[in-house]
């Protein structure tokens, strides 16, 4: 395969589409729905898919909080973590993501559990 993990994924459009159905399930999800309840879906999804374009070498620039700032004063544990991570494979594989690529953009986000994680 070749471009960079952007190009494969489709461009930005294709992240958004993702980051719109990740941020609904989240929201729903029993194990960390809650404490999402006050957010602006489209902002996240639109913050969201910003960073990810960016990380996975696409034109744009993710000008949010970085992620230690934006998680403090929240109780995240490695539990809450690992259902996140859960949810985005499901958005993923609902949004046709291939298992290649999942595995690329996982491997990019894992280690922010460093600054996400707030209770260890
Ligand atoms: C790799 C994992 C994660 C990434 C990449 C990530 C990314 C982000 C980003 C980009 C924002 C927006 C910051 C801004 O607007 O400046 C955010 C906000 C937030 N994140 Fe995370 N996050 C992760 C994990 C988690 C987990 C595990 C939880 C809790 C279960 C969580 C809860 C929140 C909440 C509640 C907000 C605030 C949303 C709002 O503005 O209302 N995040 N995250």
């Amino acid at each position: 395969n070749s471009g960079s993990l952007y190009d494969q994924l489709g461009g930005k459009e294709s992240i958004r589409t993702v980051m719109d159905d990740f941020v609904a399930r989240v929201k729903a999800d029993p194990r960390i729905g809650d404490q999402f309840q006050n957010t602006d879906a489209n902002r996240l999804a639109s913050q969201l898919t910003d960073q990810v374009c960016e990380a996975t070498g696409g034109p744009c620039k993710y000008v949010g909080l970085d992620m230690k700032a934006a998680h403090a004063g929240m109780t995240i544990t490695k539990a809450h973590f690992n259902a996140l991570v859960e949810v985005l494979v499901a958005s993923m594989n609902a949004k046709g993501v291939p298992f290649d690529l999942q595995t690329d953009i996982l491997a990019l986000l894992a280690p922010m559990h460093r600054d996400v994680i707030t209770v260890r």
